[in-house]
């Protein structure tokens, strides 16, 4: 599994302290508003866990489960809702917890969903964001790394549901998914 791996762009640790700085910055803006933080599956599973224990205020939390990759490393640009939310969003401080925004297509429609349900105020937190490959216009309100226009795996990010227990985020070797 390792082996797979091209480069490391960053390490457990430095993901961690990323984590520590949103969490800070999270606290301050959601004192007394006991936001709905909801998590997309999959990818965001271990952000989600290692954010909320940085969140020292109130919330409830919930998941949602979308998939617009499958086994691919290209959105198929369609985005499905394979499993809701429990709990209703209207009135609710809605945070979206979001491992990566890339062509920011699952994000947009998520959204737009949300709105509908008429949550008070939606915003969105992503540990990795890749403008270069944006197909909507679509920035998080608090935002991690920066990444280059490559296909990334580790930290709950995939390949064909593999590699999402690898501890730090890293570029895949090309020759694995063009083979
Ligand atoms: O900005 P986008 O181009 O929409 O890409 C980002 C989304 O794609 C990935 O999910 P995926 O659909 O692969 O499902 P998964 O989380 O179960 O891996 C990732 O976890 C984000 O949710
Ligand atoms: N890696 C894994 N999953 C993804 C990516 C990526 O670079 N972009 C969108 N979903
Ligand atoms: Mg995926």
């Amino acid at each position: 599994m390792y082996s797979d791996i091209q480069d490391v762009l960053y390490s457990e640790e430095q993901i961690q302290g990323k984590i520590q700085e949103l969490g800070e910055q999270l606290s301050k803006d959601y004192e007394g508003k006991n936001p709905l933080v909801i998590c997309v599956l999959k990818g965001a599973f271990i952000f989600m866990a290692d954010l909320v224990k940085q969140i020292k205020v109130p919330l409830e939390l919930d998941f949602m489960a979308v998939s617009s990759y499958g086994q691919s490393t290209k959105s198929s640009g369609v985005v499905k809702i394979i499993k809701d939310l429990d709990v209703p969003v209207e009135g609710r401080h809605i945070l979206i917890v979001e491992d990566i925004i890339d062509s920011g297509l699952t994000l947009s429609y998520l959204i737009d969903v949300l709105e509908r349900r008429n949550a008070k105020t939606i915003s969105v937190v992503a540990l990795f964001n890749k403008p270069a490959r944006r197909t909507v216009e679509l920035e998080p309100d608090y935002a991690g790394y920066v990444l280059p226009d490559e296909f990334v795996v580790g930290y709950g990010l995939d390949y064909a549901e593999k590699y999402r227990n690898l501890p730090f985020i890293g570029i895949l070797k090309p020759e694995i998914y063009s083979t």
